[in-house]
């Protein structure tokens, strides 16, 4: 509680400056529609304003109304307790009813005389309430009277008319001195500690202080941070530095010894070692309000930032669709996250408009003294009564709501005979977002790390994979305590190289192709290494260090001079020890730790650090497909990528010959790589029971395993389509053109010849009734040692691309050679053909040559 309250009787702006430092002002009734935060407003008997009129002050922030008996009675009930003191002459005071008193959160008496036995008495008709006295008399109270006033629990009114900056005389009170009055130090050497918070911080603890009454005094009149120093005296903050402080409020603890100076720090910030406060960093709303407002000034030409305070359609469509994504998460970590997103776009609208974190709470503040309440309905166009006949006003959620954990994890089933062609092509389409909506998220990634490079590789390596890096790229050789392994695993890794190199090293063009079109005319083709290639070898939810070989054993057979593997890092900054360990043995010329869309931008563009590549290669989830999709089209980037090999996907056919665990096995494997991830059962002429036992298996599998939350979402999107024959399963397949393709039926090696689209097949579980192996190859197999690779095209791109092999990291060249014989020959047939084209320079190359230009 302040030391007293001042009521405004006369307007010198600078006391009333000096007064806004130590607390609240006694107001008249306000004749403008201003805020009225810090105020009484006093509502005498010579004044009629309305009852509404006196709620529309609390609603507009003023702390409390002091009212005469009659206003009073009017509406307590109807106003909140703590928002009303009465306003009484001290010889009136016991006449006040016990409901009255109970309606009200104290009293402001008016006496002739401050005297001690008449305040006290008064008060106990009145305890528990707050006791204000104004004294009637033309003098101000001594620093004597206010002290023992503030001893009883009283607090002096002070008309400003008898308050002054100068010295104390006998019709003025300085203004320090009434505040210091009750003051009392339990140090020896008479200070008092004091806390210095930030205002625009939240009230943030900056340091601690001592503060002495002169320094007290010298800040309420100067509006600056003075304080006290122990070894030098007087200290005003900033005298020398330049780092000064704004006083905003002054204020007392519960008893009185101590103070907290609320400021506004200017310069390079409180602490002597040039950091905002002694305690520790900024961080969270503060850290991001300073950065954003640094950026609105600095943020270069094509950052993010940039064309987000630039693009107003753009920073409010992310305002909506962050809010639109609050309201759909689910789960505390969904929720805290979409709330962050959201607190950030609306920061950044915030800061473009000049709206700092203290408007923001001010006016949060005057919400909250608001007493009269709306009903808080939604407005039509945002009420989810009225949005099924009104325009959908945003996109509808990135993902669907994660399925009910209790529900059983089932794919959906379709009959295809009773599909019709817009069902059938809508089963084709994988559940991942629409390319333009992809497009749309990672392209502002990607542009900020072109602008920004390896500061916005930092960034967004803290913002989505939670890891604070000092630098992104790890050169080698590298150090052998970041490849410790397992023995087992290490064999492993071994043995999946050696047979994935040998299958690679195979697949190599060596051999420069040459063939005698005609005599004298000897054409060739010959391969060379992509020079510099990048390779990315996810690990948002899973290490993989499988497609590290996959990606890294083909560039280093093809003879690739540059090879740089990016990952994103784990939440303490390293890299997982076994894709360290495959990145020992394929060579890499650099190790990038980032992930996602700001990964595959720094491959491209390079960054300070990150060498450029020609051409990026490697699976991801879809921030990861859509910005090498991104890249590859930008004629600046000039890169090149492997193909589209997004989320992870399986087709199974099944027919009566299948076996139910390994079937739903089959499945589970590829749909525990991500939510985004689809898998599908074909079902040739499948009875019910077995398909039945199919479901069950996938159910009982998928619960008994670590994914299972991942595998219940993606499960959730995939389907088992129902066919009659096998040939209409492989024209379904086709049309899917899956990344895998597995034959769990019988004579399955003959099925392969319909086969037309699909990254990889496997081919021939084991029979059930014959239990002869045909052949068997378990996707697991393919996935990770037996030597193809598996990074393979997906989201139906099997019907154009292969999977990555040697060839995708060479590139051929082509060359002719011809004799004079040969020129002789064809001279005369390429200058015809160019004549024909009117290209006579190409014509005159020829006759030149032959000497007929
Ligand atoms: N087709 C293939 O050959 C093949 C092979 C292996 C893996 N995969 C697939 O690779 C994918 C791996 O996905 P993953 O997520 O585990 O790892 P990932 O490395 O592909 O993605 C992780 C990164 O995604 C980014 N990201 C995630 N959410 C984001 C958001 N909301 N905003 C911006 N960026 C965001 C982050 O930067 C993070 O580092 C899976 O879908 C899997 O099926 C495919
Ligand atoms: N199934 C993935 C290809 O879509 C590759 C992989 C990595 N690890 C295990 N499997």
């Amino acid at each position: 509680m302040a030391p007293f309250l001042p009521l405004l009787d006369t307007h010198d702006p600078a006391i009333l400056s000096a007064l806004s430092r130590v607390g609240p002002v006694i107001r008249p009734i306000p004749s403008t529609e201003s805020e009225l935060l810090d105020s009484f407003i006093l509502v005498d008997s010579n004044t009629s304003p309305n009852n509404d009129d006196i709620i529309s002050y609390l609603d507009r922030g003023a702390e409390k109304v002091i009212l005469s008996l009659p206003h009073a009675s009017e509406v307590i009930g109807s106003v909140p307790s703590d928002r009303i003191l009465l306003l009484l002459d001290v010889a009136n005071a016991s006449a006040v009813s016990g409901k009255t008193r109970a309606g009200v959160s104290g009293v402001l008496l008016k006496s002739p005389s401050l005297e001690l036995d008449l305040i006290t008495s008064v008060s106990h008709f009145f305890s528990g309430s707050s006791i204000y006295v104004l004294s009637t008399s033309p003098s101000p109270p001594s620093s004597l009277t206010i002290r023992e006033l503030s001893s009883v629990g009283a607090v002096p009114v002070l008309p400003t008319s008898q308050l002054t900056l100068g010295p104390s005389n006998p019709s003025q009170l300085n203004i320090a001195d009434a505040f210091l009055a009750p003051l009392r130090s339990d140090r020896p050497d008479g200070l008092f500690p004091t806390v210095v918070s930030s205002f625009a911080q939240g009230g943030r603890s900056l340091g601690l202080v001592y503060s002495s009454r002169q320094s007290i005094a010298e800040s309420i009149v100067s509006g600056k941070g003075v304080y006290h120093s122990r070894r030098h005296g007087l200290w005003r903050k900033g005298e020398t530095s330049g780092a000064t402080q704004d006083v905003i409020r002054i204020n007392l603890d519960c008893d009185t010894d101590s103070l907290e100076f609320s400021v506004v720090q200017q310069g390079a910030g409180f602490c002597h070692l040039n950091r905002p406060s002694c305690f520790s960093d900024l961080n969270g709303l503060a850290a991001l309000e300073s950065t954003l407002k640094s950026r609105l000034d600095t943020a270069p030409e094509g950052s993010y930032t940039k064309r987000l305070f630039n693009d107003p359609d753009l920073l409010r469509s992310k305002v909506m669709e962050e809010a639109d994504e609050l309201c759909a998460a689910e789960t505390r970590e969904q929720v805290a996250f979409e709330a962050a997103d959201l607190l950030y776009f609306t920061l950044a609208r915030c800061v473009s408009a000049g709206v700092s974190l203290v408007d923001i709470e001010r006016n949060l503040d005057t919400k909250a003294r608001k007493v009269s309440r709306r009903p808080g309905n939604a407005k039509a166009r945002w009420s989810s009564k009225s949005s099924s006949s009104a325009e959908p006003l945003l996109p509808p959620p990135a993902q669907p709501s994660p399925p009910d954990p209790n529900a059983p994890i089932r794919m959906r089933k379709y009959t295809a005979s009773s599909l019709s062609p817009l069902e059938r092509a809508q089963l084709l389409r994988r559940p991942v977002l629409k390319f333009d909506s992809m497009i749309t998220k990672v392209k502002p990634i990607v542009d900020y790390v072109r602008a920004q490079g390896d500061a916005a590789l930092l960034e967004l390596t803290a913002k989505f994979d939670k890891a604070q890096l000092d630098s992104t790229v790890v050169l080698p050789p590298f150090a052998p305590e970041t490849m410790q392994l397992d023995g087992a695993v290490r064999s492993a890794i071994d043995v999946a190289y050696a047979n994935i190199r040998k299958f690679h090293e195979a697949q190599a063009s060596t051999d420069t192709l040459v063939v005698e079109t005609m005599p004298g005319v000897v054409c060739s083709r010959f391969a060379r290494p992509i020079a510099r290639v990048g390779l990315y070898v996810p690990g948002g939810t899973a290490v993989l260090p499988s497609t590290a070989l996959m990606l890294g054993i083909p560039a280093q057979v093809a003879g690739c001079h540059e090879i740089v593997l990016a990952t994103p890092p784990r939440p303490n900054g390293s890299i997982s020890p076994e894709v360290m360990y495959v990145a020992h043995l394929v060579g890499a010329s650099a190790v990038l730790k980032a992930g996602g869309a700001q990964a595959v931008a720094a491959l491209a563009y390079g960054t300070q650090t990150v060498p450029k590549v020609d051409k990026i290669f490697g699976p991801g989830n879809q921030w990861v497909t859509a910005a090498k999709m991104l890249v590859q089209n930008d004629t600046d980037a000039l890169v090149a990528i492997d193909m589209p090999a997004g989320p992870s996907e399986v087709l199974v056919i099944a027919d009566r010959a299948c076996n139910p665990a390994h079937v739903a096995a089959d499945l589970l494997s590829q749909a525990e790589h991500g939510i985004d991830s689809q898998v599908v059962l074909v079902a040739v002429d499948l009875p019910q029971s077995i398909l039945s036992d199919v479901e069950t298996q996938v159910d009982v599998q998928a619960r008994a395993l670590d994914r299972v939350d991942i595998i219940r979402e993606s499960v959730a999107k995939s389907i088992i389509v129902m066919v009659d024959d096998i040939d209409a399963a492989l024209a379904f397949s086709n049309d899917y053109a899956p990344e895998h393709l597995i034959l769990h039926i019988r004579n399955a090696a003959d099925a392969v010849v319909g086969v037309q689209n699909a990254g990889s097949v496997f081919v021939g579980p084991f029979s059930p009734e014959r239990q002869v192996v045909i052949r068997s190859l378990l996707p697991s197999c393919g996935d990770y040692a037996s030597g193809t690779n598996h990074t393979l095209p997906t989201n139906g791109y099997a019907r154009q691309f292969s999977g990555v092999n040697t060839l995708s990291f060479q590139k051929h060249i082509t060359a002719q050679e011809l004799t004079a014989d040969g020129l002789k020959a064809l001279g005369p047939i390429v200058a015809t053909l160019a004549d024909c084209e009117g290209l006579q320079a190409h014509a005159n190359a020829v006759r030149i040559r032959l000497g007929s230009a």
